[in-house]
């Protein structure tokens, strides 16, 4: 234990991104082009221009009949304007001909306008008083009730920029470009292995001094939030052959390799020496100037990330969602994928600790807003997270922050 400050040589949280972030950068040139109905959640690799107008024509948005504003001006209930109807105009048919002077044709929503028409009066504003003769009970101005030519798109406008993440309505836009097939960030594999000879699977009973694993299933939960393709690969003793041999296979099968438990500095501090072992460059950072999370583990093995994540719950879940998540799902690029909300912090947070802290917390509605409320409770609590909505960042260089101050907050889900 006397060599453990030699292993401490701490580093911040943006060093330790700026050290993976080569190799993180490597793993994005291996775009994949996936099917439309496939890409919810995923991050685009390419800016999207609108290669259409759209509408490409003149579409109603009311059932109603095709005029010329200007033949409805000045008419009332009382005073309707006379309009000769010169028929209907079907969905998806193109009109033949343009629309003359005091004459209207019925139209659907969504149907195309002629040459000529400017307005739509919707139904309920027309009588019908036999034949072809229709009397307006209500002006309308010029562009009402129609999408005019290029309101929605513009041909050659970047419409989607790089490392948006795909939501439905990034769907819906791809699919009106004709995109069938949409360029993302592959998915990361990601592999999660738990150590400790205390540790044991959630079906058994524990004895005195052991524990469940908590750790395998909620990094299972976030990487599997972030959009990694993860697997849990269970529980192994604090034996320096058997891990080697487990880790081996999990860099074989994974593009990134999250361990927890045994990064700090105790006798069974095994990760950090074979990470250095494993290939290379091996070790990036053994200490964070961070709080939880001052033992994290990261390093790169044959192009492979792997990150010894603390033992405490609580800190390997806010060492993930500081560190780990935003290598998987794209934030590193770009930090406004996820715009972080705002709210009134309830309590005063102090740091003192020299370290940049992740302060968990809950959200009390209040107001239009929401009041932040510190979670209290050591970070190997588990009961902490499940309390928690959201996480607080204090910079590395403040004391922190006073009560009644606006903080963002980012939303565990
Ligand atoms: N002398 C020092 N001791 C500790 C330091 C330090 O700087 N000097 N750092 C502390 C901090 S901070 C943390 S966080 C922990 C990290 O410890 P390890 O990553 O080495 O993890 P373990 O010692 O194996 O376990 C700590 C604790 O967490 C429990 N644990 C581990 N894995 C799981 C799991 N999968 N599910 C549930 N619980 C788990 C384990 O049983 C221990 O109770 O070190 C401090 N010590
Ligand atoms: O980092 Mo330990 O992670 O403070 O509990």
């Amino acid at each position: 234990m006397g060599s453990s400050s030699e292993l401490f040589k701490v580093q911040t949280l943006a060093e330790a991104i700026d050290s993976l972030k080569p190799y993180v950068l490597s793993f994005y040139q291996r775009a994949e082009k996936i099917p439309l109905a496939e890409s919810l959640g995923r991050i685009l690799t390419q800016d999207i221009p609108a290669t259409c107008v759209l509408p490409h024509f003149r579409k109603s948005t009311m059932d109603g009949m095709a005029v010329r504003a200007a033949d409805t001006f000045g008419a009332s209930e009382s005073m309707p304007a006379l309009i000769e109807c010169r028929g209907e105009i079907r969905m998806g048919e193109a009109p033949s001909k343009p629309l003359e002077q005091g004459t209207g044709l019925l139209m659907p929503t969504g149907g195309m306008l002629p040459e000529g028409a400017d307005a739509v009066v919707m139904v309920e504003r027309l009588e019908h008083f036999g034949e072809t003769l229709y009397g307006v009970t209500k002006a309308v101005a010029p562009g009402e009730n129609l999408i005019d030519i290029g309101e929605d798109l513009v041909e050659g406008e970047i419409i989607l920029s790089e490392f948006t993440r795909i939501r439905a309505q990034e769907m819906g836009l791809l699919a009106s470009l004709g995109l069938a097939y949409v360029p993302v960030l592959p998915r990361f594999h990601v592999g999660i292995l738990s150590t400790g000879d205390e540790i044991i699977p959630p079906e058994q009973e524990p004895l005195p001094g052991q524990s469940r694993d908590i750790n395998g299933y909620t990094l299972l939960g976030q990487a599997l939030a972030s959009g990694a393709d993860a697997r849990y690969y269970g529980i192994v003793k604090d034996d320096l052959a058997e891990l080697r041999k487990m880790l081996a296979q999990m860099l074989k099968e994974n593009d990134v390799v999250l361990l927890s438990g045994g990064s700090s500095v105790g006798l069974r501090d095994l990760s950090a020496q074979l990470i250095g072992e494993l290939g290379e460059p091996g070790l990036l950072f053994h200490g964070l100037a961070l709080k939880p999370g001052k033992p994290t583990i990261g390093g790169v093995v044959d192009g492979k990330l792997i990150f010894g994540l603390p033992g405490h719950p609580a800190s390997a879940m806010v060492v993930f969602d500081t560190l780990v998540r935003p290598l998987l799902d794209g934030s590193l690029l770009n930090p406004q994928v996820d715009p972080l909300p705002k709210g009134t912090l309830s309590q005063n947070l102090y740091s003192g600790s020299g370290r940049e802290e992740f302060v968990r917390v809950r959200l009390i509605p209040k107001g239009e807003g929401w009041q932040v409320e510190p979670v209290r409770g050591k970070s190997g609590l588990i009961r902490t997270m499940v309390l928690a909505d959201a996480i607080v960042h204090i910079p590395l260089d403040t004391e922190g922050i006073e009560a009644g101050k606006e903080v963002s907050f980012r939303l565990l889900r």
